[in-house]
């Protein structure tokens, strides 16, 4: 298999994630996640698709070092998940926007650094820089309630990039939004993450075309216990553009990730 040029330079970089034979059993009694595998290497994309309740988000929840593992375990450079997000090595983007209404963006952004009591000075400067990396730059003084999904949705990433986080976990992020908006912030993701060499990003997206287009590797999960059922390569260059969305080579993953969906 070829490799794209941006991963045959990550071969020497280390390992990010690594998830190993890892179940999840809520006290309910549901098995939520069932024999878990996975390493992620720094820099990598990945896009975890499966129909609802196949345990997307407990795997992303356990990454995060919210919830612990019933069996196996699971490591962020070479350390237990709590204490990677303790080192703010790890961010996370949800569907909903969840600012806060009554702050200006400046504010919103930089709202984790304030709780780490950070200097003004030093606040404004990485707020300014986050914002501009989101195209929001002229934004600064705005109040959520100006914008529209998709800049709320910019605010967000904004606010997870302000620690500078080796680790983005991004949970059906643009699930709520237009088609048009939807891949305009495709488009401006892969930059963010091109940008940014070592950054992994892990991303739950229900859309395959989604999936494809981001992601350096796609993992199938399947429901009903929770299960990687299939991880599947896209060896395609980036930057990808609208280009790529119509090759003949985007149709076929298409094709391979529904066939692995439906089994
Ligand atoms: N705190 C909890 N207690 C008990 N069961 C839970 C809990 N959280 C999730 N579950 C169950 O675990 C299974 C996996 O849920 P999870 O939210 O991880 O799936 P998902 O793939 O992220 O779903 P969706 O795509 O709908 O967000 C589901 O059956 C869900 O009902």
């Amino acid at each position: 298999m070829l490799l794209t040029e941006r991963q045959a330079t990550e071969s020497n970089k280390g390992t990010m994630l690594v998830i190993d034979d890892v179940g999840k059993i809520y006290p309910n009694g549901t098995i939520a996640v069932q024999h878990a595998n996975l390493n992620v290497g720094e820099g990598e994309f990945l896009c975890f698709v499966g129909p609802s309740g196949c345990g997307k988000s407990t795997i992303f929840n356990m990454i995060a070092g919210l919830t612990e593992p019933t069996s196996g375990s699971l490591s962020v450079l070479g350390d237990s998940p709590k204490a990677a997000r303790k080192r703010n090595e790890i961010a996370f983007v949800f569907q909903e926007h969840t600012l806060l209404p009554w702050s200006k963006l400046i504010d919103n952004v930089t709202m984790p650094l304030t709780l780490r009591g950070v200097s003004k000075k030093e606040r404004v400067a990485e707020g300014e820089r986050v914002l501009e990396l989101v195209g929001l730059k002229d934004y600064t003084k705005v109040l959520p309630r100006e914008l529209s999904g998709g800049m709320k949705m910019r605010v967000s990433i904004a606010r997870a990039l302000i620690s500078r986080p080796k680790l983005l976990l991004m949970d059906e992020p643009f699930g709520a939004l237009d088609e048009i908006t939807r891949q305009t912030l495709q488009d401006e993701l892969l930059n963010i993450w091109e940008q940014d060499k070592k950054m992994s990003v892990l991303f739950i997206t229900h859309n395959v075309f989604e999936s494809i287009f981001l992601s350096t590797r796609v993992v199938v999960m399947t429901p009903r216990p929770g299960k990687i059922s299939d991880i599947i390569d896209i060896p395609s260059l980036y930057p990808r553009d609208d280009e790529f969305r119509t090759r003949p080579a985007f149709g076929d993953y298409v094709r391979r990730v529904s066939e692995v969906l439906k089994h």
